[in-house]
């Protein structure tokens, strides 16, 4: 393993083993399995390349793992002429160019559902966290206000009604942890979910879903479809005080209309994991959380997009990206591919797994 260039390493022209570049920070045992065949680039740091470095880095590699802040475009893939795998440590692949990856011969693989459960776990953790105002409270406790008092008086989920705006896997977890609550549940996605009757959630269109339900877990993709699905008026079509919780992804929702709609004090609260500054996807995407909603601190909570940052997961998550080089070196269709790649890269010389 290496934390340099391989062609600072040695000649590429001698090279027997294939060049994997990963562009965030994996456990040991990761790196141990892929450096007893390749030879690894690793980025061990907390933070993101510079893109300049990451290019370059990534310039002689057969395979890339690729995480949720790295944006893969055809550009970059024409400065990787030797890419076979773009490995997605992740679900969503939104800032990955699939199509480039399918014209140039590359695989684009991806992590299907390990992140679910975590994920669906920290959904329903934000809008407890928000309805029953815990951040507010540990702020007022380490201010010295603390004990009883007639504040902060919040709702709660047991007996509500709560719509999921997106019922893929997902959604449906959400689901499953909010009928431990008696929630009513009400859906809105282009596919009705089979056994539906199981989770008792009712599919809706999203206007019925907005006007009934008392806060919205969002749990969609960013596509073409969802980017600002909950615009200005379809936020102000939620009824008056209820929550919205965000854990698809940033740019479903305006965050310039939620602060807006908080402000007026339509909005009861705001809870979001994901933000519109990540979607690098977006040319003209925001480059930071609008300032007026980082200062709502009484009816915001938000977390940095920490939804699969379960330990366990996140290991299971680099293994199955780490697998799947394994797999598409060796000639191999790899788990989680997303393409079909027409040709792929003259192949590498590898070991089989
Ligand atoms: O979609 C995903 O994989 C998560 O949001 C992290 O990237």
């Amino acid at each position: 393993m290496t934390d340099k260039h391989p062609m600072d390493a040695h000649m590429t022209e001698t090279r027997h083993r294939p060049v994997v570049v990963l562009t965030h920070r994996v456990h040991p045992l990761i790196l141990q399995m892929l450096t007893d065949t390749c030879e690894v680039i690793a980025n061990q740091s907390d933070s993101s390349l510079p893109a300049s470095e990451l290019r370059r880095r990534a310039a002689d590699a057969d395979a890339l793992m690729a995480f949720m802040p790295d944006r893969i475009t055809a550009e970059f893939l024409d400065a990787c002429p030797r890419l076979q795998v773009v490995a997605g440590a992740l679900k969503g692949h939104d800032n990955i160019d699939a199509d480039a990856c399918t014209e140039r011969g590359i695989w684009l693989t991806r992590v299907e559902d390990l992140l679910t459960e975590p994920t669906a776990e920290l959904a329903v953790g934000l809008l407890i966290g928000l309805a029953r105002n815990i951040a507010v409270g540990d702020r007022a406790v380490r201010a010295r206000l603390a004990g009883w008092r007639p504040t902060l008086y919040g709702s709660t989920l047991v007996g509500s009604t709560i719509g999921l705006v997106g019922a893929g896997r997902l959604g449906r977890a959400v689901a499953r942890l909010l009928s431990g609550f008696e929630a009513n549940l009400l859906y809105c996605d282009p596919s009705p979910v089979s056994g539906e009757e199981d989770l008792q959630m009712e599919r809706v269109e999203l206007s019925e879903l907005l006007a009934r339900t008392d806060a919205v877990v969002v749990c969609a993709p960013l596509d073409v479809n969802t980017l600002h699905l909950l615009d200005r008026p379809r936020l102000e079509s939620m009824r008056p005080g209820s929550l919205l919780v965000n854990v698809g992804r940033g740019s479903v929702v305006d965050e310039v209309a939620v602060a807006e709609l908080l402000r007026r004090g339509h909005l009861g609260g705001f809870a979001s994991d994901v933000f519109e500054f990540e979607d690098l996807s977006r040319p003209d995407r925001p480059r930071d959380v609008p300032e007026e909603l980082r200062a709502m601190q009484d009816r915001t909570l938000f977390t940095p997009h920490l939804g699969s940052a379960v330990a366990s997961a996140r290991l299971a998550i680099e293994e199955h990206a780490a697998k799947a080089i394994l797999q598409a070196l060796a000639g191999e269709v790899p788990d989680g591919a997303v393409n079909r790649p027409q040709r792929t890269a003259s192949p590498v010389p590898t070991p089989a797994i």
